[in-house]
């Protein structure tokens, strides 16, 4: 199996490195800066669990050098997707599964879901259409990515939570192509879940990410404190209803109530979510994918979602003003 992981950096590092030690699949890593550098001078080191340890997968700095792969795993920010599409052309032979392992709604995300809504495109993070017409969604197996990670130095991959990579078609139907490569994750060591409903499941991450992550990123708050604070979290509990009835309103089932939801953030604790990070770091913030979205499909399918766009305007301008955005 041929396998390129475009964007590899703290998520697309953790799965690089896990997969390149099993051995049995051939990776190739396409990254860039001095975090290329690092991993083409050191190997790519993943700190897991207390043990470390460094694996040599083949890292390039473009699709040319890697050419054609079974699976493309994209692991970039979202908001990177629509420059590097045009990028990821040469890794593209004719049955190339592209995996998007990225938060918030995706670009393929009306592919296949029957209805009235049909292949609409998400103008929030394929703004002209061209990362659908590029990735075309009948190359797409959909993942909710549940691990985290950071890359505390380049060439360095620190694992700090999860091992679970649920996979899915757009369609439901349990593909040779997402069995396969739910085979190759499950024997580098993660649990790879090949569900029929993957818009189910990326809601319920999704879920958390769109309330949490904006109102960290305006409050400066840890998810303690968002959770905690009656006020708050009474902010963050109206966005998450907003969002359940938008979802709904698309055929999405919760398995959970709310209120579970976001006993599940409070058990993560005094942490910072990734977007509040990139606020702090000065690098670009996931806000179109991870409430932008939200608020563009509660439009197409005529969902009220007062909350949601005013925490969105301060959201933007937050970021706008930080450079972030
Ligand atoms: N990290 C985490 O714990 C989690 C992340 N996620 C989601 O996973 C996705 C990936 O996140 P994460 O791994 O943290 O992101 P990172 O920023 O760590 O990794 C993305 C990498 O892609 C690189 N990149 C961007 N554009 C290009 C390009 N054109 N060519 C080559 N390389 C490129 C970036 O380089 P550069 O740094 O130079 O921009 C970076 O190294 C996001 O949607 C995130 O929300 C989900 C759950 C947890
Ligand atoms: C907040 C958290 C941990 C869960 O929603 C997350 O996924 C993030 O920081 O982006």
């Amino acid at each position: 199996m041929k396998l390129c992981i475009f964007g590899a950096g703290a998520i697309g590092g953790l799965m690089a490195a896990k997969l390149a030690a099993k051995g049995d699949v051939d990776v190739t890593v396409i990254a860039r800066g001095p975090h290329l550098a690092a991993m083409q001078a050191n190997g790519l080191k993943l700190v897991s669990d207390g043990q470390e340890m460094v694996v040599r997968p083949r890292c390039v700095a473009s699709a040319e050098e890697a050419g054609p792969q079974d699976y493309v795993l994209v692991t970039l920010k979202a908001h990177s997707l629509p420059g590097a599409a045009k990028q990821m052309q040469p890794l593209l032979g004719e049955n190339t599964a592209i995996v998007s392992a990225i938060n918030g709604i995706p670009w393929w995300y009306f592919h296949k879901l029957a209805g009235p809504y049909e292949d609409r495109r998400v103008a929030s993070v394929d703004p002209d259409g061209s990362v659908w017409d590029l990735l075309h969604p009948s190359r797409v197996i959909g993942c909710v990515v549940y691990p985290a990670a950071e890359v505390p130095e380049p060439g360095v991959i620190e694992h700090t939570y999860g091992d679970r990579f649920t996979l899915g078609e757009p369609d439901g139907t349990r593909s040779e192509r997402a069995n396969a490569l739910s085979a190759a994750l499950v024997a580098a060591g993660f649990k790879a879940p090949v569900r029929p409903k993957i818009r189910d499941e990326m809601w319920v991450k999704l879920w958390g990410n769109m309330a949490f992550n904006p109102l960290s990123a305006l409050t400066t708050a840890t998810l303690d404190i968002i959770t905690g604070d009656p006020e708050l979290r009474a902010v963050c509990r109206q966005m998450m209803l907003e969002g359940q009835a938008i979802a709904e309103r698309l055929g999405v089932r919760f398995a959970i109530d709310v209120d579970k939801r976001i006993a599940g953030g409070a058990e993560v604790g005094a942490h910072k979510t990734s977007m509040l990070q990139d606020l702090e770091r000065g690098r670009p913030m996931e806000v179109d994918a991870l409430l932008g979205s939200v608020v563009e499909l509660a439009e197409i399918v005529e969902v009220p979602a007062p909350t949601c766009r005013i925490v969105l305007a301060l959201l933007r301008t937050r970021a706008r003003l930080a450079g972030c955005y």
